[in-house]
């Protein structure tokens, strides 16, 4: 058997970038740009004023406290022109500054009588309260870099600079497969020997927090119809996520369908608990992660490793997080310890709380957690206090 980082090194082995496609900006949100943007325009793309005010010549400063309103100039109108340097029009955050004005003094420092405009103060500086054209960004100036992960300021740049169309990376395509005589459908009343089959929504719903959709499907737990069915599914889809049918069991038929339809085995068996009999396998440029059918096993095991290949294909560069265990742990395994948590707060300190559970198959412990700490195998002891790798199940719970 290999070790969590021996797996989580094989799989970034075998995980390829994916291609490149087009799609509409209303659909972009949180996929990964794989072209640079550029602006099309400076940044602002004229002086904007950036205070309700009047704005004036600040040479006559020196030499006049009042000023005749000569004119309005309103966001979204052309530019006007000072007319006389004496005067000053009024001018709206948002417009561009008039021509032969450089300053532009709020409403609050101003006092208006009669259509004329009398400074509290004459402390005003050239080009103050103007964003000036340019200075964010020049005229093809590189905004976005390929690579970037398009969150609501992106999608900010993207439509400020035109883009009605981005080329994102392709999401892969995704099959969720369900294995096991036991499973009945959501919506059916289980016999007493039966259980309903909830894995594969937990994958679904993961996945869905990844920007992923995926389907789902059950096969049986008969080798001559799962290798038929998944003989179909790995012609139609990129990736593979099965829950259950790894381990020793008789019906535990993946290993053997896999070597059986020519992929490559490339692990079975990681040092680790839960998820001991995870199982990772390619053909071409095809994967399959066979999730061992426990719940905590699977979607431990969906965390450590697929998103670390779909992290990998996206070009994601994932930032490892760190947590303070709060209870002293003995396990002396030697096993990576996947240990449930529920996180919180203290000082700006990340505390992982142990989740207490009866094991991988305890589902009603397992939605209590929000991520599990990776405890290291070379020990038997952990304890309150100490800093451990913690992967989160939510993308926003930190
Ligand atoms: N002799 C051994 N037995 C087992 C070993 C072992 O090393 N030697 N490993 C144990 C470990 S650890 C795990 S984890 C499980 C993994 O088993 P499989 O991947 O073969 O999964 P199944 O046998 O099909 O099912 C296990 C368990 O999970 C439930 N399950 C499966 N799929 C779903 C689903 N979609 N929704 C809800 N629950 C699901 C299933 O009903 C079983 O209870 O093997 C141990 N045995
Ligand atoms: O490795 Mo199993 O996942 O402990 O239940
Ligand atoms: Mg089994």
């Amino acid at each position: 058997m290999i070790s969590v980082a021996e797996a989580q090194n094989i799989i970034l082995e075998h995980s390829t970038k994916g291609g490149t496609e087009s799609i509409a900006f209303e659909i972009c949100l949180n996929r990964m740009l794989a072209e640079g943007i550029y602006t099309d325009r400076d940044a602002p793309p004229f002086d904007r004023v950036a205070m309700d005010g009047i704005a004036i010549d600040s040479r006559q400063l020196l030499k006049q406290q009042s000023f005749f309103i000569e004119a309005i100039q309103a966001a979204g109108q052309e530019q006007k022109p000072l007319k006389n340097p004496e005067n000053c029009i009024e001018v709206m955050t948002g417009a561009v500054l008039p021509y032969h004005t450089d300053c532009v003094i709020p409403y609050e420092k101003v006092t208006i009588q009669n259509g004329i405009a009398k400074l509290d103060s004459m402390a005003h500086k050239p080009f103050q309260n103007t964003h000036r054209k340019g200075i964010d960004a020049k005229k093809g100036d590189l905004l976005l870099p390929s690579g970037t992960w398009i969150q609501p300021g992106v999608k900010g740049i993207l439509a400020t600079t035109g883009n009605t169309q981005v080329k994102v990376v392709k999401l892969p395509k995704v099959m969720i497969c369900s294995t096991g005589d036991e499973l009945v459908p959501i919506e059916s009343e289980p016999l007493p020997h039966q259980i309903r089959r909830s894995n594969v929504y937990m994958l679904q719903a993961a996945l869905k927090e990844l920007n992923v959709e995926a389907k789902t499907t059950h096969l049986p737990d008969d080798k001559a119809k799962l290798t038929s069915a998944i003989k179909q599914l790995l012609d139609e889809f990129d990736v593979l996520l099965f829950s259950g049918a790894v381990s020793k069991g008789k019906y535990d038929y993946l290993p053997v369908v896999f070597q059986e339809l020519g992929l490559q085995i490339h692990i079975h068996g990681v040092k680790q608990k839960p998820g001991k009999p995870f199982l990772f396998g390619t053909k071409g440029t095809k994967c399959v992660f066979g999730f061992p059918g426990n719940p905590t096993s699977t979607l431990v095991c969906f965390h450590a490793y697929f998103k670390l290949w779909l992290n990998q294909y996206l070009g994601i560069t994932l930032i490892p997080n760190y947590a303070y265990l709060t209870k002293d742990i003995v396990f002396k395994k030697p096993l990576t310890n996947h240990l449930l948590v529920k996180t919180s707060h203290d000082n700006g300190k990340t505390m992982a709380n142990p989740i207490a559970n009866s094991g991988s198959g305890d589902l009603v412990h397992l939605a209590l957690a929000n991520a599990f700490l990776s405890l290291p195998s070379e020990q038997d002891e952990f304890k309150k206090g100490e800093l451990y790798p913690i992967t989160y199940f939510h993308q926003n719970s930190f």
